[in-house]
């Protein structure tokens, strides 16, 4: 072949910082979590209670996945505890991950779209339900894990 190459594969140093813990000593805390999105293309947040780790962030709906759960099964629970909403699996769109280590946990987290639904969502154990453009997400403060996903709807809503 000539003497031309290929790029380079690009460094590591090109790749923008990530909290990442290496060390091994993280619990891994498995979380599943669902935008909800209405017909007018808003997303529905829930802010987290008093209480609770993170309170007052607000978060896409959903909850730790409990031991034997695949994840649909365990969004479908967590959907109709937190917001009394019935969402079968076949509706829920396998979209992106969060992999975000925290202090004291390493959060692996996939997000689903859900565009159907049944019953009306009601804040059965959140503080706060809002509908939100994808734009206007970022006037809400939400978990570091969450500001990757929020980028990624909002390119693709
Ligand atoms: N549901 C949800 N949890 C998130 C998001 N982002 C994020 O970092 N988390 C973290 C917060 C918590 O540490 C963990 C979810 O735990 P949780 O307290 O909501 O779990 P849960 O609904 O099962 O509630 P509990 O029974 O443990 O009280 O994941 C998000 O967008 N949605
Ligand atoms: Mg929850």
């Amino acid at each position: 072949m000539g003497s031309s190459s290929a790029a380079a594969p690009a460094s590591s140093k090109s790749c923008p910082p990530r909290p990442i813990d290496l060390s091994g000593r993280l619990p891994i805390i498995q979380v599943v979590a669902g935008a909800l999105i209405d017909a007018d293309g808003r997303v529905l947040i829930a802010q987290r209670p008093e209480g609770k780790a993170m309170a007052g962030l607000w978060e896409f709906p959903g909850g730790k996945i409990e031991g034997g759960e695949i994840p649909e099964a365990a969004l479908a629970r967590e959907l109709y505890e937190e917001l009394g909403i019935d969402v079968c699996p076949s509706c829920m769109l396998p979209f992106s991950f969060s992999s975000h280590s925290y202090a004291d946990f390493h959060l692996l987290m996939p997000l689903f779209l859900i565009r159907n639904w049944d019953g009306q969502p009601r804040p059965l154990v959140a503080q706060d339900l809002k509908w939100v453009r994808p734009q206007r997400l970022g006037d809400y403060p939400m978990p570091a894990a969450d500001l990757p996903l929020v980028a990624m709807l909002q390119d693709h809503l």
